[in-house]
């Protein structure tokens, strides 16, 4: 991929209960480039999930443009990955299987499926879990497995919606340095949508401030890679970049 773009994008509902028409997003453009790593935060309603089901091409916009290295999206494609808050592991299959599911998907004989499988499964620290079922693994351990299966079908841009959300504070942190770390390796392009600000400081490049469906801001982020809560959580540039990016979210 060479860039993502979204040109002047809104999105309308109709909103049967109140019977009129919900303007979720208006006028939203932004670009991704190739192997950048954008957050985009904003308060609850602000039309984070929307943005992403459009660029996944689940749901049609209804204005505007939405270009994958200047073709329209028009639908889910392969080369977008996507990772949900609540993953879906098929629970009859072992671990390496439902990382090698993609690959298998996209007719690669068994024994390239399972080799790729167990590179990223190594990646994500899961090695010694290949042969488990999902039902047998963490809560934490199964949010691991779904971030490593949709990267090996090698997406060229991966869209993350709040995928760390339902996992404990501790878990959330060390699923947050491991992704960076596997980020930095492979420099997959990443959206990550999330409504927690030092999630997305500590994460991205850059993050997106949505207001009300529009684009309030957008804040680079200039801290040093790689990054470690154990440093990060004390450090002055961290603070104040937070601090910025929160009051953006208080304010929208
Ligand atoms: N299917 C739908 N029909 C009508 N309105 C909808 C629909 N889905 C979302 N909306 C409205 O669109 C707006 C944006 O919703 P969206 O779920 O994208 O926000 P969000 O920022 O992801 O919120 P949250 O952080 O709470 O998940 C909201 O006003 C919501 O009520």
């Amino acid at each position: 991929m060479k860039s993502l773009n979204l040109n002047h994008v809104s999105k309308t509902y109709f909103d049967p209960y109140a019977g009129k028409n919900v303007n979720a997003l208006r006028d939203v453009s932004f670009t991704l480039e190739q192997g950048e790593f954008v957050a985009i935060v904003g308060p609850s309603g602000c039309g984070k999930t929307t943005l992403l089901n459009m660029i996944a091409g689940f749901l049609p916009h209804t204005g505007g443009d939405i270009l994958l290295d200047g073709k329209p999206v028009d639908g889910p494609g392969p080369e977008r990955g996507v990772v949900f808050q609540s993953f879906a592991l098929f629970p009859w299959k072992t671990v390496l299987d439902n990382v090698g599911f993609g690959p298998k998907m996209r007719g690669l004989p068994k024994a390239e499926c399972d080799r790729i499988a167990r590179e990223y499964l190594e990646l994500a620290g899961l090695g010694h879990a290949a042969e488990r079922y999902p039902n047998e693994l963490s809560g934490g351990m199964q949010q691991r497995v779904g971030v490593v299966r949709a990267l090996a079908n090698n997406p060229e841009v991966l869209l993350m919606d709040e995928p760390f959300a339902s996992v404990d504070a501790q878990t959330r942190m060390t699923l947050q340095e491991e992704l960076t770390r596997i980020w930095q390796e492979r420099r997959p392009t990443i959206l990550f949508i999330t409504h927690d600000v030092g999630e997305a400081v500590f994460l991205a490049d850059r993050v997106i401030v949505l207001s009300k469906g529009a684009v309030l801001q957008e804040v680079a982020i200039d801290l040093p890679r790689p990054r470690h809560w154990d440093t990060l959580i004390d450090d002055d540039a961290f603070k104040a970049q937070s601090a910025q990016v929160l009051q953006l979210v208080r304010s929208a």
